[in-house]
C-alpha cells in the first residue's frame, strides 16, 4: 500500500492496516516517517522571514484608505472620486499582473528569486509614491507596488508550502496570512499616527519601502525550496536543506524524504520536460484531476473575495460615516484588528482540526452576519443618491450594523480569508506554480470586481441589497464547500496530488484520514 492505495471498508480497516504495517517493506514511504520527527526553530524562522512579504502585501493594500483621506492637493489638485478609485484599483491591477509574472517565472528561476524581485518592487514603488507630485507618478508607484503585492501573494504561500513539514504546513501558511492582516492593522495605525503630520501621507507610503530592505537582507539565510532544488538537479543541496528542516531525523529518513521528493519531481518532469508554458496551462485545464484542483482552489478564493470583505478594508470610512460614526478610522481599526486576531485563531486551528472542518463549521456565520447587516440597513434612512445618512445620530440599527460587521469579520478571518491561500498544495508539482498563479489571479480579478462595484451597488441596490447580495454569495459558497472541498490537512504535499484523482476527493480523504489514524495507532501498539 502506498500513495493512491484503494480505500477500504471501515470494518476491515484496523486489521488490514495492522497486518500491512507488520509486513510491509516500505514502512517509511507508508508513513513518510520523517514527518513524525520533531523539527526545530530554523524552519519557523524561515517562514517568518518569508512572511515579511505578506506584511507588505497587507500594508500596501491597507494604507490606501488613510492616504486617500490626507492626499489633499499634494498631487497638483484635489482628486476627483474617479481618480481616487484609479489610485486604489491600480494596486489590484498591478497585483493581477504581478501574479502572472511570478507564475510564469517561479519554476524557471526558483521561488526565492521571485521574493527578491518583490523586495525591489516594494522599495521602488514606495519611493516613487512617497516622492510623487503628480497623479501620473502616483499611479506608476501604485502599479509597481501592486506588482510586488501580486507576486508576493502568489509566491510566498507556494514557497512556504514547499519547505514546511507536513504537520505545520497549514500553520506556516497561516503565519503568512497573519502577516497580511497584521500589515493591515499596522497600516491603519500608521495612517492614524501620521494623520496630523504635514505631508503625513508621504511617510505612510514611504514606510512600506523599509521592511522590504530588511527582507532582502534576511533572504540569503533562507534556503531555496528543496523541491525546487531537486527539480534543478541539486539533490545534494536539497539533502542538506531537508537535514536542516528535520533536524532530529536520521540520515536514512532524510535520504528517504529526498527520494520521495525526487520521485514526485521525476514524475512531474517526465510530463513537462521541454514543454511550453501554454502546455502547462492546457494541462491544468484538460487533465480532470488538475482541473478539479483548480476549481476548488479558485472557487474558495473567489468566495473569499466576493464575500465583500475588502469593501470594509477599502471603504470602511465611507461605510461607518454613512451609519453615523464620527470616528470611522477607529472603527476601521476594530475591523482590521478582529480580522488579525481571527487569522491567528485560523492558524492555530487548521492543522489540528483540518481546513475542511474549519470551513464547514464557520462559513455559514459570514452569511448570517451579512444578512443581519442587510436587515439592519433597511432601518437606516440612507439617501442612495448621495450615499449620505439622513440622521446624524447613531441609532440602534447602526449599532446592529457594526456588531454584525464585526461578527462577519470574525467568521471571515477564521475561515475563507486565510484558508483560501492554503490551496497551493492542491496542485501536483508540474502545474503547481501555474495553478497558484491562476488562484492568485482569481483573487485579484474578483477583488477588482468587488472594489469597483461596491459604491455603485450601494446606490443602485441600496445598502440592504448590496449586503444581501454578499450574504447570498457566502451562503452558496458554504453549500459548495460542504459538497466539494476535500480535507487535505495531515497529508503530505505528495499525497495531496492523489486526492483530486478521486472526484473532488471529499469521501476519499475522509477514508484516507481514517486509515492513517488507524495506521498510526497500529504503529504505536506494534
Ligand atoms: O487573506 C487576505 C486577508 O484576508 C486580507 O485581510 C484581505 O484583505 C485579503 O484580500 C485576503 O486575501
Amino acid at each position: 500500500m502506498g500513495y493512491g492505495a484503494p480505500i477500504m471498508d471501515d470494518e476491515k480497516l484496523a486489521q488490514t492496516v495492522k497486518n500491512e504495517y507488520a509486513s510491509s517493506d516500505d514502512q517509511v514511504t507508508l508513513l513518510d516517517s520523517i514527518e513524525e520527527t520533531p523539527t526545530g526553530k530554523f524552519i519557523w524562522l524561515v517562514a517568518f522571514c518569508a512572511s515579511i512579504a505578506g506584511a507588505l502585501f497587507g500594508y500596501d493594500t491597507g494604507i490606501i484608505s488613510a492616504v486617500l483621506v490626507y492626499l489633499g492637493d499634494s498631487l497638483g489638485h484635489e482628486l476627483a472620486a474617479h481618480e481616487k478609485e484609479l489610485i486604489t484599483s491600480l494596486c489590484s491591477g498591478g497585483a493581477f499582473v504581478g501574479a502572472i509574472i511570478a507564475g510564469l517565472t517561479a519554476d524557471k528561476y526558483g521561488r526565492k528569486a521571485a521574493i527578491y524581485l518583490d523586495c525591489l518592487l516594494f522599495t521602488v514603488g514606495a519611493i516613487i509614491q512617497g516622492a510623487a507630485y503628480s497623479m501620473a507618478q502616483m499611479c506608476v508607484g501604485r502599479f509597481i507596488v501592486g506588482l510586488g503585492v501580486g507576486s508576493a501573494a502568489m509566491v510566498v504561500p507556494l514557497y512556504i508550502a514547499e519547505i514546511a513539514p507536513t504537520k505545520f504546513r497549514g500553520r506556516m501558511i497561516g503565519l503568512n496570512n497573519m502577516s497580511i492582516t497584521g500589515g493591515q492593522v499596522i497600516s491603519y495605525g500608521i495612517g492614524a499616527g501620521f494623520a496630523n503630520v504635514p505631508h503625513g501621507w508621504r511617510y505612510m507610503v514611504g514606510l512600506g519601502g523599509v521592511p522590504s530592505v530588511i527582507l532582502a537582507c534576511l533572504l540569503p539565510f533562507c534556503p531555496e525550496s528543496p523541491r525546487q532544488l531537486v527539480f534543478h538537479g541539486k539533490t545534494e543541496e536539497a539533502t542538506v536543506v531537508i537535514g536542516r528542516i528535520y533536524k532530529h531525523a536520521s540520515p536514512e529518513q532524510v535520504n528517504e524524504k529526498v527520494a520521495i521528493i525526487g520521485r514526485a519531481v521525476q514524475a512531474a518532469k517526465s510530463l513537462t520536460e521541454g514543454k511550453s508554458m501554454w502546455f502547462l496551462v492546457r494541462k491544468l485545464h484538460t487533465v480532470p484531476s488538475n482541473f478539479r484542483a483548480l476549481v476548488c482552489a479558485c472557487g474558495l478564493m473567489v468566495i473569499s473575495q466576493m464575500s465583500g470583505f475588502n469593501t470594509l478594508m477599502y471603504y470602511s470610512s465611507t461605510l461607518f460615516a454613512l451609519v453615523g460614526f464620527s470616528n470611522p478610522v477607529a472603527v476601521g481599526l476594530v475591523v482590521a484588528g478582529t480580522n488579525f486576531v481571527m487569522t491567528w485563531a485560523n492558524m492555530m486551528m487548521v492543522d489540528p482540526w483540518g481546513r475542511r472542518r474549519v470551513l464547514v463549521s464557520t462559513v455559514w456565520g459570514m452569511s448570517a452576519g451579512l444578512l443581519a447587516v442587510a436587515i439592519a440597513f433597511s432601518f437606516i434612512p440612507v439617501n442612495t443618491e448621495t450615499l449620505e445618512i439622513r440622521s446624524a445620530t447613531i441609532t440602534a440599527p447602526a449599532i446592529v450594523v457594526l456588531i454584525f460587521i464585526i461578527w462577519f469579520v470574525f467568521f471571515y478571518g477564521i475561515s475563507v480569508g486565510n484558508t483560501a491561500w492554503m490551496s497551493t498544495d492542491f496542485f501536483p508539482m508540474e502545474v503547481r506554480a501555474v495553478g497558484t498563479m491562476f488562484m492568485t489571479c482569481s483573487c485579484w480579478g474578483s477583488n477588482i470586481i468587488v472594489s469597483s462595484t461596491f459604491l455603485t451597488m450601494m446606490k443602485s441596490l441600496t445598502p440592504s441589497g448590496a449586503f444581501g447580495f454578499y450574504a447570498a454569495i457566502c451562503g452558496i459558497g458554504w453549500v459548495l464547500i460542504i459538497f466539494f472541498y476535500p480535507e487535505v490537512s495531515g497529508l503530505t504535499i505528495e499525497e495531496v496530488q492523489e486526492v483530486f484523482k478521486h472526484g473532488f476527493g471529499v469521501k476519499y480523504t475522509r477514508n484516507l484520514r481514517k486509515q492513517r489514524k488507524a495506521l498510526r495507532a497500529a504503529s504505536i501498539s506494534a
